[in-house]
């Protein structure tokens, strides 16, 4: 199967053909929600969780969630069939990794979102030119990306699914070429973030953000192979698989009860962070999120990129011993990292990446927002703010990106400076 460059930017349209009726989507949701389905007024609204308010952005957030659970299912499902090599990652023109995961769910959350906002712009990660100028095997990958899609909606939906043309899934997927901006109201998608981790069995996200006016003001992420339990994720297991005898004991250590693994998070802003599970019929209460407390440097723990080409080990390192960090690394894929500092599975997060590259927003939209909602605080090494509203990339990024406690941070802030002007001697 030959992919081709997904660097260019493709034709762009506006709309999904062949749209489904809306009340299709409505009527097969309630359905598929059951009792909670009764008491709300609109559509998706019924997907979230009693508890977790979304306050102004109650139908964004509700879109937003049915959207990733739609992805998770879809996501599990390749991941199974790479795990079992029924399928293959391929290498995009800039050398990265991408699946039928990451078309298949940019393309239906894509399409999911436009049900109830039919204007709305995206800046997702992905295109489909690969699918449409890759010759005979980017056919072959257009059609099992549609397949896909459309299985999973048929799976969500029933009979009252609509099948989408491949022409649909390629102008879904290509929605995504906004570049955002200061104003207005834009989304922000990694539909596969950690492809590597995606493709190794492990950790992943689906990273889907709402920004409005240049600040960020709903992030769900999609976690499907996140142990409910933290201290699990310093297991390096394959995810996808089932657990060995070691790992399920220590997650029956703690109150899992039939909920294991496979997290998602939201967060509104000024309405907090909440997880719950990525499968809905698991019926657990959502649980509010929070930074850790206190800091004590001997249980501390930090989290960063599994890879070194992804961000300097070497510095982290420094800083952390400058903080008095004794804890090795927790090394993560995705910005599962994001989640795990937001519910104090580690105290804080950082990512160095090598001089001249340009951090995405689409790397970080979701996950920042989640652990500002949860107390925390993220900057860059700088102590500035993240800047979503620059376009593609986070414009003026000062070396690097870190998170914590809000009071932890102005300690990290203090410990990055030092390390920093130490690493130039
Ligand atoms: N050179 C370089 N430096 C820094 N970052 C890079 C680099 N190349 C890629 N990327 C982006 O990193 C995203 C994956 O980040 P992770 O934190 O999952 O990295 S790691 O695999 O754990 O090392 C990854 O996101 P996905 O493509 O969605 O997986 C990339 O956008
Ligand atoms: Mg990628
Ligand atoms: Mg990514
Ligand atoms: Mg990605």
């Amino acid at each position: 199967m030959a992919l081709a460059s997904s660097t260019r930017a493709s034709a762009l349209s506006a709309s999904v053909a062949r749209r489904p009726p809306l009340s299709a989507f409505r009527r097969a949701s309630r359905a598929r929600h059951g009792r909670r389905a009764r008491h709300a007024a609109a559509s998706a609204v019924d997907t979230v969780p009693l508890g977790v308010d979304g306050g102004a952005y109650a139908k964004e957030l509700a879109s937003a969630l049915d959207a990733v659970r739609l992805a998770s299912e879809l996501c599990q499902e390749v991941q199974g069939q790479l795990m079992r090599m029924d399928e293959q990652a391929e290498t995009k023109e800039d050398r990265s990794l991408v699946t039928l995961a990451d078309y298949a769910a940019q393309a239906i959350i894509s399409w999911r979102i436009a049900q109830d906002f039919p204007d709305m712009t995206l800046v997702g990660e992905e295109d489909a030119e690969a699918l449409t100028e890759g010759g005979e095997g980017g056919a072959e990958t257009l059609n099992k990306v549609t397949n896909l899609v459309n299985k999973t909606l048929k799976g969500h939906m029933g009979e009252k699914a609509p099948t989408l043309s491949s022409q649909d899934v390629v102008d879904a997927i290509n929605r995504g070429q906004s570049t955002g901006g200061p104003t207005g109201k834009h989304w922000i998608l990694d539909p596969v973030d950690g492809t590597l981790g995606f493709v190794r069995g492990d950790q992943y996200a689906i990273a889907l953000a709402l920004m409005d006016d240049g600040d960020l003001k709903v992030g769900v992420m999609g976690c499907p192979n996140m142990p409910k339990t933290g201290e699990v994720l310093e297991f390096q297991e394959s995810y996808a698989y089932g657990f060995s005898p070691r790992l399920v004991s220590k997650m029956l250590a703690g109150d899992s009860l039939g909920w294991y693994k496979g997290c998602i998070f939201t967060a509104v802003r000024g309405k907090g962070a909440y997880m719950f599970p990525t499968d809905p019929t698991l019926k657990f209460e959502p649980v509010k999120v929070s930074v850790s407390e206190a800091f004590d440097p001997r249980k501390a723990k930090f989290t960063e990129p599994v890879m070194k080409a992804n961000s300097s080990q070497g510095f982290t390192a420094a800083v952390a011993t400058n903080l008095g960090i004794e804890c090795k690394p927790l090394r993560i894929y995705s910005q599962v990292k994001y989640g795990s500092v937001a519910r104090a599975d580690a105290d804080v997060f950082m990512k160095f990446p090598k001089a001249g590259y340009m951090e995405k927003i689409w790397d970080h939209a979701a996950g920042v927002i989640l652990v500002e909602e949860a107390g925390g605080t993220v900057s860059d090494a700088g102590g500035a703010p993240l800047n979503f509203a620059g376009g593609r990339y986070i414009e003026g990024l000062d070396r690097g990106i870190i998170a914590a406690s809000s009071a932890l941070h102005a300690k990290l802030l203090d410990s990055v400076a030092k390390s920093w002007s130490s690493s130039q001697l």
